[in-house]
């Protein structure tokens, strides 16, 4: 099976083109090319597969084989991924997902390398109810809550995934590996959720970091640095353009709350490797 390895600030897949849908258990691949050992290693598989409501359709599973609606990251590698397979030749790209088509525009450097992309993610969404939360409050804005005996303040967004965004001072010394999956299976979130925890430097500028649910710590999340830009703003910390610096790199988020209400992610997205993978049979 030929598969690409990509990353977008760090936050790698394993890239799969299966336009002929010839995969059947998508979310067992994804178990098994994630393994550091016995699989590729990676933050989980995403899957090119054909639309017809788009040019094009992702999939995407995290390494626990969960599948995830929107991934930001992923869909910026994987409109590199179309583009230098040949089979597509234009700098815009509509990617069916499962919150729906995102438009991608491609980023080119002199020499006519795709580099990265900039993405309408489209609306956030901060309705409790749809993102979801399980919650008597229609927005959970700054919201006191108790997770594993500890008080926080919290903003609840989805953007296609569910998101939970934490501003504080000190990041760099939180345990996430104890802390991330008191917040993924509180019951309050019946899908799990994404934590991101955010220092604010100034009303340009966050550093974060992220809690993936079915993929824990990652070095970077693309629809979790849009949850942290729209929750910065809710709170009244930043502006509507800022930078989300997370342990992998640097991404420009802006959103455009007074207009269209959408979301626009900006970064890069490289190849690290191909090769062929060899499925085990059980
Ligand atoms: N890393 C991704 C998000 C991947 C999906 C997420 N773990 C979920 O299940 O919601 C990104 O860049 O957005």
């Amino acid at each position: 099976m030929p598969f690409t390895k990509m990353e977008g600030i760090g936050n790698d897949y394993v890239y799969i083109n299966d336009l002929k849908e010839e995969i059947e258990d998508l979310a067992e691949l994804a178990i098994q090319v994630s393994e550091q050992h016995f699989g590729i290693g990676s933050d989980g598989l995403i899957v090119l597969r054909p639309s017809n409501k788009a040019d094009f359709q992702m999939r995407m599973f995290n390494l626990d084989g969960s599948e995830g609606r929107m991934c930001g990251n992923g869909i910026r590698c994987l409109a590199k991924f179309i583009y230098d397979n040949g089979l597509w030749d234009q700098k815009s790209i509509e990617i069916e997902t499962l919150s729906g088509v995102k438009t991608v525009q491609l980023i080119f450097n002199d020499q006519g390398e795709v580099t990265g992309a900039r993405v309408n993610m489209g609306q956030a969404i901060i309705d409790t109810a749809l993102i979801p939360i399980t919650a008597e409050e229609d927005q959970w804005i700054n919201q006191a809550i108790t997770i594993a005996g500890q008080a926080y303040q919290v903003t609840g967004v989805s953007m296609g995934n569910p998101h939970l965004v934490i501003f504080q001072e000190n990041i760099k010394d939180l345990d996430l590996q104890a802390l991330g999956p008191c917040f993924e299976y509180d019951t309050r979130f019946p899908e799990q959720i994404n934590t991101e925890f955010a220092h604010v430097h100034n009303r340009q500028e966050i550093s974060m970091r992220v809690w993936e649910r079915g993929s824990g710590e990652t070095l970077a999340c693309g629809t979790g640095a849009c949850a942290v830009a729209v929750a910065g703003v809710l709170n009244g910390l930043t502006e509507e353009t800022i930078k989300v610096n997370l342990l992998g790199g640097t991404l420009t988020i802006t959103w455009d709350r007074s207009d269209t209400g959408h979301v626009y992610m900006e970064g890069p997205a490289r190849t690290s490797f191909t090769g062929h993978y060899f499925p085990q049979v059980h």
